[in-house]
């Protein structure tokens, strides 16, 4: 597949087979997307310039101390998807509960929801560090013309549609599946424009990078602290090299080039993990999955957790299938309760 000519809309209009929909709704979606990520972009690029950065002085549903880039992201977001009228269920991170979309009509006929992450990493905001948005779409499983449901939203991640990520990095990229592989597609600021610039996008089967908050060592599950040694032991390929930004979509997006491994383990400060399972861990998932990954809770493929809860959260170790594999090992060695 040639790179670098194709914008995203041109590439979903080549590949209508793969993206499933005929009354180019989907398309629609995407486009919305992608406009909200530009409008976002704007402002990130701005952040040091503008009133943008620093607390909200307000607290999301999850207790975090929003950022004002939080809310704004989620206000571009949430308005840009309402406005084109395209789905007819939000859930965000930053909203306490999921969002019905009636549109003009009344009536409900959306068959889309979307479940995101407007602002992910966000305490790199104020440090010009990179940071993301992550998206993941469903069909409603809800009739047509019904009012949405809780379950529209509470689906497993298996069932996902499609699910994406926007790094706003030193370029801005959007990274989108819709089941039939990864495809990177960079922002040119000047035209406005996202290209096809890392086409079929694959983790590489192993790497020698770890991701891990390892200022939580102490809470670490045993075999969460046991792969941390095999991983830095002088043998073989190892020592391993240590990398954690601060932003799943940063140390995803980095892993998924080089090879490497992200992790996000339970700890006593977040004895279900940190990470929330809806609008996190299953489109990245997803995209791990379709470029030849792998991404589990240390014993569950993420894809088969039936979720339960709008904002649950999941521990996630996700990156190069050989690498979570060997994790998943040392998980095994001790009985589930003495790792959660
Ligand atoms: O600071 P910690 O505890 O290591 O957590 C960092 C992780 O938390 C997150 O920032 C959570 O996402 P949000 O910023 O959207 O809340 C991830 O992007 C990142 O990998
Ligand atoms: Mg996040
Ligand atoms: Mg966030």
């Amino acid at each position: 597949m040639k790179k670098n000519n194709l914008t995203l809309g041109e590439f979903i209009i080549e590949n209508q087979k793969h993206y499933k929909s005929t009354s180019g709704e989907f398309s629609r979606l995407i486009s919305s997307i992608k406009l909200a990520a530009k409008i976002v972009n704007y402002k990130v690029n701005k952040a040091g310039l503008v009133d943008i950065l620093g607390d909200a002085g307000d607290t999301n549903i999850q207790g975090e101390d929003q950022q004002k880039l939080d809310v704004y992201a989620n206000d571009v977001f949430m308005q840009t998807l309402i406005n084109r009228e395209i789905v007819c269920g939000i859930a965000s991170e930053e909203e306490d509960d999921y969002v019905t979309i009636k549109g003009k009509h009344e009536t409900n006929e959306n068959k889309y929801v979307v479940l995101m992450d407007p602002l992910d990493g966000s305490s790199n905001i104020d440090v010009n560090v990179s940071v993301g948005t992550i998206f993941s779409i469903y069909k409603r499983v809800t009739p047509t013309g019904t009012p949405v449901d809780k379950i529209d939203f509470l689906q497993r991640g298996n069932q996902q549609v499609a699910a994406g990520y926007v790094v706003y990095g030193t370029s801005t990229m959007l990274v989108l599946t819709s089941g039939s592989g990864v495809n990177g597609f960079t922002l040119n600021p000047a035209i406005g424009s996202f290209y096809l610039s890392h086409p079929n996008m694959k983790f590489p089967e192993n790497g020698t990078i770890y991701s891990i908050n390892e200022g939580n060592y102490v809470h670490f599950p045993q075999g969460v602290k046991d792969y941390l040694k095999y991983c830095q032991e002088e043998k073989e390929n190892r020592p391993y090299t240590s990398r954690y930004i601060g932003s799943l979509v940063s140390d995803f997006h980095r892993n998924m080039i080089k090879g490497g491994i992200y992790i996000y383990p339970t700890s006593t400060k977040n004895p279900k993990g940190k990470l929330r399972l809806l609008y996190e861990c299953n489109p990245m998932a997803f995209l791990a999955e379709q470029a030849n990954g792998k991404a589990s809770d240390g014993y569950v493929r993420i894809l088969d957790i039936k979720p339960t809860e709008l904002h649950q959260r999941v521990p996630f170790f996700c990156g190069s299938k050989s690498m979570v594999k060997k994790l998943e090992e040392f998980m095994a060695k001790y009985p589930k309760d003495a790792n959660y």
